[in-house]
């Protein structure tokens, strides 16, 4: 009773569009590998889902219910037929909402943060203003029983807070139709019946609610409004969950008395008793049997009758399709929440302490060690070989330590990606960009630091233009490493991203031009080398200290003759010496840009993958 009425305290500010979802005659046909006729996943199947209901897709595994929800969120559109009408509304997808099954969230933030960034970002200053922002949140959170949770991290929830959390998040720009699938997977009875009685309130103010779920209990299988049930692609019965007996009855399947009808629909689906797959569709698509019977002879609108139901018995209003919504909520333009997300994503990387302050620091360590391994090979000619060896050991280490977290870095995220972008939070290339802008720093902090340590150790010449070209190298070098890794993370899977990574690394290392010269390898592997972004990289930091009139490195008064000792000879017997480090950097940023390219559109494809 509480709950019922703090929901509608919080919906006074926020009236509800309704939306009633029809479909008709929709199949949905998919391409199976070697199999030359093509599946069909459903078959011909009609359904109505009205606002102010909640309404359960049932069915047994494989029935095609996921298939059914995602062609109504507008996952789904190839291989599709038939009509979906979303009331009167122009962009139906606009008005969705989906709440997924897995629960995620970035775990670096509390309850009350990721729901004020959700709000600042759904919502526009102008529409809304802050503190009008933070008492919608604090009513929501107390709807929901979240307002003790407020100052927890979202890594620390039960998993009934999580998906209260799921829900509340979307419940801030007030969406007209929320999808969720199978909203109860993984919690116990009470949480579960919990979670659908918060979804009946919901519902009731005008939402349409629709999710899938299996196995329910008695109690809250009559929670729901409608019960569409789905048996190989087709539909066997679209019906009040009170009817499902005499329904199954009709049919010749009389459910045992004292027995769950939940229970009892689903083994009548399976076959349990014989199969009557064909007899329950024909029975289906008796209007007598389905729930808005009564409705379909009415001359008005569904809509307008719930309205009309919920006035005279709640109070509650509902505004007809027609009309447009009491409150208008705006979402802040695209350079706002560019600008959220930048910040989303600084404080991420603070509070990550292993993402920078671990990386810092074995940057430093690691520096120091390479520069005392490599001592003063700088500026002695006897260790010039060496000192063309150190270059190879930045580049490598530059390289290595950035591809593979760049690897990782989207596939854990992309189930977050997934559910914000596709529940309107932002547009992706907004996403993206802002995790180009505050990655892209990190890694020239990091690069910088690495390299002037180990610049200063190996004693190399302490000449600004030198010092310059050596720091910018390896920051491009680091940069090109980033987004060749979010590549690979973008069509691979962690496993195998790291592997092909490391392929392509020792690839890379081989062609880079130390372990064979590029003056000793065939015009053709020559070739292959331009694409190695290493060998770009090494021979820039060659060039950047033995080219331009560089002076001749002391040989020891023990070394009797030291053959690197002139820096025209290091280039000539690297084959370098007509290396230029202008149009090396140019292809290294090229390459920067055909990666980070590359990796968005991949991304954008993943995250529109089902
Ligand atoms: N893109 C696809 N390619 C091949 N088969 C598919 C595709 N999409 C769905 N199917 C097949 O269609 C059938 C229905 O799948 P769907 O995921 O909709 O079932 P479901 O009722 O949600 O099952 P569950 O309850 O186990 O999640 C399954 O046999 C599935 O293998």
């Amino acid at each position: 009773m509480e709950l019922e009425m703090e929901t509608t305290k919080m919906l006074k500010a926020n009236a509800v569009r309704c939306i009633d979802i029809e479909f008709e005659d929709l199949t949905y046909q998919v391409t199976v590998p070697k199999q030359k006729e093509k599946k069909t996943v459903l078959k011909g199947i009609s359904g109505t889902f009205r606002s102010g209901e909640l309404t359960a897709i049932m069915g047994p595994s494989g029935a095609g219910k996921s298939s059914l929800m995602n062609i109504l969120t507008g996952f789904t559109k190839n291989g599709v037929t038939g009509n979906i009408k979303f009331g009167s509304a122009a962009k139906a997808r606009k008005l969705c909402c989906y709440i997924m099954q897995d629960d995620h969230f970035y775990s670096w933030f509390t309850v009350e943060e990721t729901m004020m960034l959700a709000a600042s970002l759904k919502i526009s200053n102008n529409s809304m203003p802050i503190r009008d922002r933070k008492l919608l949140i604090d009513q929501i959170l107390d709807t929901l029983k979240l307002t003790k949770t407020k100052h927890t991290r979202c890594s620390r929830l039960s998993g009934g807070q999580k998906k209260r959390l799921s829900i509340a998040l979307e419940l801030i720009d007030n969406p007209a139709v929320l999808f969720l699938d199978e909203p109860t997977t993984g919690l116990d009875s009470s949480t579960s019946f919990d979670t659908i009685k918060l979804l009946q309130t919901l519902a009731s103010q005008g939402r349409t609610i629709v999710c899938t779920i299996h196995q329910p209990s008695s109690n809250i299988y009559s929670l729901f409004n409608q019960i569409y049930v789905m048996s190989k692609g087709y539909c066997s019965y679209q019906g009040t969950p009170d009817r499902t007996v005499d329904y199954f009855k009709s049919v010749g399947l009389e459910c045992p008395p004292y027995h769950n009808p939940a229970d009892f629909l689903l083994e009548c689906v399976n076959g349990d008793f014989g199969d009557y797959t064909s007899a329950l569709t024909e029975a289906a698509k008796k209007p007598e049997w389905r729930h808005d019977y009564d409705r379909s002879r009415s001359a008005i609108t569904a809509s307008e009758k719930i309205s009309e139901a919920l006035s005279a018995t709640n109070g509650k209003h509902c505004p007809s399709q027609q009309t447009p919504t009491s409150s208008h909520i705006y979402p802040p333009p695209e350079w706002m929440r560019l600008w959220l997300l930048i910040g989303r994503c600084h404080v991420q990387i603070f509070r990550d302490w292993s993402l920078t302050h671990i990386k810092l620091l074995m940057h430093i360590l690691c520096a120091i060690l390479i520069g005392l391994l490599f001592g003063d090979s700088g500026s002695n000619a006897d260790k010039q070989l060496s000192n063309f060896g150190s270059f190879l050991v930045h580049s490598l280490y530059l390289w290595y330590t950035t591809i593979m977290p760049g690897v990782l870095r989207f596939p854990q995220e992309i189930a977050i990606i997934k559910k914000e972008s596709f529940n309107n939070w932002y547009k992706l290339r907004t996403y993206y960009l802002a995790t180009l802008i505050t990655s892209t720093p990190v890694h020239i902090i990091l690069s910088s630091v690495y390299m002037t340590i180990a610049y200063v150790m190996t004693d190399q010449p302490l000449e600004l233009d030198r010092f310059v070209k050596m720091i910018l190298t390896s920051m491009i070098l680091t940069v090109c490493a980033d987004g060749l890794g979010i590549f690979l993370g973008t069509i691979l899977n962690p496993v195998n991203g790291t592997f092909v990574g490391a392929v392509a690394t020792c690839f890379m290392l081989i062609f880079s031009g130390f372990l064979i010269f590029l003056n000793h390898m065939s015009d053709f592997m020559r070739m292959i080398s331009y694409v190695s972004p290493i060998r770009y990289g090494l021979e820039n930091m060659v060039l950047a200290m033995y080219s331009n009139n560089r002076q001749d490195t002391i040989c020891p008064d023990d070394v009797l003759y030291c053959h690197f000792k002139n820096a025209a000879t290091v280039l000539k017997s690297f084959g370098m010496e007509n290396g230029n480090y202008g149009m090396n950097l140019t292809i290294l940023v090229v390459q920067i840009l055909f990666y980070k390219s590359c990796a968005y559109f991949t991304l954008r494809r993943q995250v529109k993958r089902q």
